[in-house]
Order: C-alpha cells, then structure tokens, then sequence
C-alpha cells in the first residue's frame, strides 16, 4: 500500500465509487474491502465511532469508513442513521410520505467520515448538505437520491460531477483530506508527499463503467454479493471502479448481511 493509501472499509459500492471520484484530485488513493461491519444504535457520532473501531480492528490496520445519514428537521433528525432501514421496507415514497403532514420539507443529509488505527480513538469528520424532501425526480444510483432536492435540482438529476461538488460526502472528504495533509503530508502512511483537499472532483465517465477489481485482496469488489446479482450485472456508467449495474433503472445488490440494498 502506498504512502498515500487509504484503506476503505464499505459494503456500500456506491459510496466507494462517490469518494474514489472525489479523492481522484487530491493524491489519495483508495483500496476498499467489501465488508459490512455490524451497527450500533446511537447517535451518528457515536455509531461512526464503533463502526471505524471494529473495521480497524478486523483489518487490522489504519481504515476508514463513513456513516451516512438522511435528518429530516420536522421529524428532529429521524430518520437520520437508520435511513438505510427505512429505504429498505418504505422506499422513496414511503420517505416522502413520512413528511405529508409537515409543512417544513427541510432535511439534511450527513456524512461522517471516521479515521482509525487499531486500539486508538477515531477522528470524525463530517459533511452536511441542506436540502428538502420532494417527490422522486431523476435516475438515481442512490436510493434516496431522487427525492433529495439542493437548489432546485435532486441529487439524481445532477450528473455524478455535479453532486460530489456539493455532496454531504464531498464536504467530509474536504476536512478528511485537509487533516492529512495537515498531520501526514498526505494519504495515510505518513510519508508520501502532499495530499491538496479535494476542489473538483473529475467528471466521471458513465458510458464506460469499468468493472474492474476494487478489493485489496484480489477479488472482486463483487465477490460478496450474490452470484445472481453478479450474473445480472451489466457494466454501466462509471469510471472503472467496479461498480455495475442491473438492466434498468435500479438495481439491487446483497449485502453480506443477507439483506438487498438498491440503489
Ligand atoms: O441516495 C443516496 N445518496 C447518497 O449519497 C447516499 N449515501 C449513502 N446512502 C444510503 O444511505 C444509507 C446509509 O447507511 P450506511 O451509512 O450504514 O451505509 P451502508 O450500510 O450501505 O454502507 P457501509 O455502512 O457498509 O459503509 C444506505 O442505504 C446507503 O445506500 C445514500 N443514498
Ligand atoms: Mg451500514
């Protein structure tokens, strides 16, 4: 691993493919592992917290990982953590629903970055970006994408530039990749060279969707998900990260967990 490698613990390719492209300006390079590591309740610090200290552990290494949360503020931050649960049984319109009783459509979407080396305390480093809730509008690759509206546009009517130039994730990768530069010079070995925050993230390819191994152990980042799925699976937009997708709009993964996630 070079000077200027981090080491990604996600089960989420989404969020894999988002911070590669937004990394892909500053030095900082990316090995992911497709592992899902189990979730605490709690606050989204306290959870991002437990989730970079069993990934540390398990890798046994420095790692990364990100909690993502969607808060509406009529419902004092809920669903907030547990999005991914709600988007699992109610969908996107389920989502939008919850807030039909509520003038106030406002809602923030939070990401939380977590730096860690085994056997010490992560470091947070979170981005915020406000929006509200609308009807889904746009081919999301997310799955609460199409109904998250910034300034007119949902987050899946922008293209992939667009959105990681004002994202949640793009914000907590700035402050993420200003502390390295500030304590390593950059990446995560303490040694290699300068690592500039990310400014704009390259545009992204979408017509040639590489597919190519993510994981650091040789196999593909897919190699967790089920061989349906897999079989399924067609190259689509992207820029070489592996991440494919289902004939159609959406398309579904299984997680190691045994659960399904969309995007
Ligand atoms: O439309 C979206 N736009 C985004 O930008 C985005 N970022 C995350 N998510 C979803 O929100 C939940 C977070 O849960 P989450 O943080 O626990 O993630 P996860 O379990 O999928 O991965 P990980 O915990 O293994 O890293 C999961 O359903 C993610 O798919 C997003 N949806
Ligand atoms: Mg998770």
């Amino acid at each position: 691993m070079s000077s200027r490698t981090l080491f990604f613990v996600t089960s989420n390719p989404g969020k894999l493919a988002e911070a590669k492209a937004i990394l892909s300006a500053s030095g900082v390079n990316l090995e992911s592992k497709n592992v899902e590591i189990t979730e605490i309740q709690g606050t989204i610090e306290e959870i991002t917290r437990d989730k970079a200290k069993r990934a540390a552990e398990q890798i046994g290494g420095p790692v990364i990982v990100e909690d993502t949360c969607l808060c509406f503020d009529a419902l004092k931050g809920l669903p907030g953590p547990y999005v991914k649960h709600f988007l699992k049984e109610i969908g996107t319109r389920g989502l939008t629903n919850m807030l039909a009783a509520y003038d106030d459509k406002t809602a923030q979407a939070v990401c939380t970055f977590a730096y860690c080396e085994p056997g010490s305390e992560p470091i947070l480093f979170e981005g915020r970006t406000k929006g509200k809730v609308v009807r889904a509008r746009g081919e999301g690759s997310f799955g609460w994408d199409p109904i998250f509206e910034y300034e007119g546009s949902t987050y899946a009517e922008m293209d992939s530039y667009q959105k990681n130039k004002i994202s949640h994730r793009f914000k907590a990768l700035q402050k993420l990749t200003a502390w390295l530069e500030e304590k390593h010079g950059g990446g995560s070995g303490g040694s290699g060279g300068s690592a500039p925050p990310p400014a704009a993230p390259k545009p992204v390819d979408r017509r040639n969707m590489g597919g190519h191994d993510t994981s650091s152990d040789g196999g593909s980042f897919f190699d967790g998900f089920g061989e349906e799925v897999k079989s399924r699976a067609i190259n689509i937009a992207g820029d070489g990260m592996g991440i494919r997708k289902a004939a159609g709009r959406e398309w579904q993964f299984d997680s190691p967990d045994g659960g399904r996630g969309k995007y």
